[in-house]
């Protein structure tokens, strides 16, 4: 109640923003007008900016002009200056890798990249910004898929990259508390030198930040067994556009006073606030893990392996990924990954985690033994041991990486009932015949989360018009979601959501974990 009456007395400013994003404003306005405030800054990096980039468009082509926003003078850096000496980068050599995304098809022109380490910090700089009507680019580890993780023109880019403390864990509840700048593989590895886990786990680990994860609500490969993020992010800490802190740090798995306005923060993207720090619900380290990488004859098959598994290994399940051939061809011939079974249309991986190794083998081997029997699984192969786990993992994880080596790639994050994930791909192949160089599947079968990706020597203005919209209104038609996991940004510009699905669905598109446990940088 006090947070809400402290929103209240906030101006309304949502000005020219919501004339090009109605369908935010439908949705925000119902919840609580006044909450959609002078995000200015933010908001118009993401809803606008974010999609109608000149300098260097994704997907598409269209540059539409820079807004009226202030230019950065001597005295904007001279304060910079003042509240982070040394962390005020302006050497053009420095600012590249923070101007260009992780693909490489977009790019901004920033002059300026501030490394905040507090919270603090974060408040005086968006409070200097608006003020001064400077915009500004949230940045965690820069490896967004969607070209939403760097400037479009030259707006600031914040990055979080100095906030990177781990504020408290209790080891009894498993609540960890954080800044918003911790790396997820940090994280991983400082809770399980505790005996604990972090409930997501994605390929860009490495690099991606724990608050670029949570303001793109990313997805991951642990997401069938801990849920989204909505249900294990407990609390958050935002500076919202004008400076202010918003305390929603919460470290309580119940709490009904109220609206739970942490909510608006989880997969926003940066548009209402930057995350500064984030409480994270994080479950036991398993005793025993085990991952089967098997083929597959059809898509079908897999699907029913599918059901199978989810019958068979219930509790233990913890992942169920898929790939298909085209995937393991690119696999072999960019990185030099050995296909470990015999060549199939169709690889799954299969995870299990809990407590009792015996138990666990036992269930797994009887249901591989009943897939293998009843020829929905062609050829298989099991590891028990870390590093092993480890390869069998990389199949799957870095198909991604082997896709950049063909050219250019046009990413689909698309969410449909799980059956008609792979008709999808097929129907594309057909629809684009000779005009594509690869047309390949793969993703959380778990989650109906497929990645199709479309690659081509070059960017191909023909090829993407044979694209989309194709891929939406096919999307539309099976009533999907257009990003699953990786967030709105550059790449997916000329998609009005609304225009092919329902603004509250659009804007609420994650959901609540029904397990109570539960995508990168700021895109
Ligand atoms: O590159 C992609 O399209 C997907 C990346 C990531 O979400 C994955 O699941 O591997
Ligand atoms: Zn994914």
């Amino acid at each position: 109640m006090g947070i809400f009456q402290r929103f209240a007395r906030l101006p309304l400013k949502s000005t020219y923003i919501w004339s090009l994003c109605p369908q935010y404003s439908t949705d925000l306005t119902t919840v609580d007008s006044a909450l959609i405030v002078r995000s200015s800054q933010l908001i118009q990096h993401r809803c606008v900016h974010s999609r109608v980039m000149g300098a260097s468009p994704g997907n598409t082509g269209a540059a539409p002009p820079r807004l009226p926003f202030s230019r950065v003078t001597q005295e904007d850096l001279a304060f910079f200056r003042a509240l982070l000496p040394g962390r005020t980068i302006t050497d053009p050599d420095l600012l590249k890798s923070s101007n260009v995304d992780w693909l490489k098809t977009v790019e901004g022109n920033s002059e300026v990249l501030l490394r905040p380490k507090t919270t603090e910090e974060v408040s005086q700089i968006l409070r200097h910004c608006n003020e001064r009507n400077l915009a500004v680019c949230p940045q965690g580890g820069n490896t967004g898929l969607v070209g939403g993780s760097v400037p479009v023109f030259d707006e600031i880019i914040l990055s979080t990259s100095l906030m990177s403390q781990v504020i408290t864990f209790d080891n009894i509840s498993g609540i960890l508390t954080c800044q918003a700048g911790c790396v997820l593989e940090n994280l991983s590895n400082y809770l399980e030198e505790r005996g604990f886990i972090m409930p997501l786990d994605l390929g860009a680990k490495g690099s991606c930040h724990i608050g670029g994860n949570v303001s793109t609500n990313a997805g991951g490969l642990r997401l069938l067994r801990y849920g989204s993020l909505r249900g294990t992010v407990l609390g958050l800490e935002v500076v919202l556009a004008d400076g202010r802190i918003l305390n929603c740090l919460a470290t309580l798995r119940k709490d009904n006073t109220g609206y739970d306005l942490k909510q608006l923060f989880i997969g926003s993207e940066g548009t209402l606030g930057v995350i500064t720090a984030v409480s994270i619900l994080c479950p036991h380290k398993p005793k025993a893990v085990n991952v089967a990488f098997l083929g597959c004859s059809s898509f079908q098959q897999l699907l029913e392996t599918f059901q199978r598994c989810r019958g068979m290994l219930g509790e233990i399940l913890s992942a169920f990924e898929f790939l298909d051939a085209s995937c393991m061809s690119l696999l072999e011939k960019h990185l030099k990954l050995t296909n470990p079974i015999t060549e199939s249309p169709f690889y799954i991986v299969i995870e299990t985690a809990g407590s009792n190794a015996t138990h666990d083998e036992e269930k797994l081997h009887k249901f591989l033994e009943e897939v293998m029997t009843s020829s929905l699984v062609t050829d298989g192969t099991v590891a028990t041991e870390a590093t092993k786990i480890k390869a069998l993992w990389s199949l799957r994880e870095r198909v991604t990486e082997a896709l950049t080596h063909e050219g250019y790639t046009y990413k689909y994050d698309i969410s449909l009932p799980v059956e008609k994930i792979y008709d999808l791909v097929q129907d594309m192949r057909g629809h684009l015949g000779d005009m594509a160089k690869n047309v390949v599947g793969y993703g959380h079968v778990g989650d109906g989360n497929l990645h199709l990706n479309i690659t081509s020597p070059s960017k191909d203005p023909a090829l993407l018009a044979a694209i989309e919209p194709y891929v939406y209104e096919w999307t539309s038609e099976w009533k999907g979601s257009i990003s699953a996991e990786h967030g709105l940004g550059f790449n997916s510009r000329p998609v009005r959501p609304c225009t092919y699905f329902s603004p509250l669905r659009c804007f609420w598109r994650g959901n609540g974990s029904p397990t109570g446990f539960s995508g990168e940088n700021y895109p």
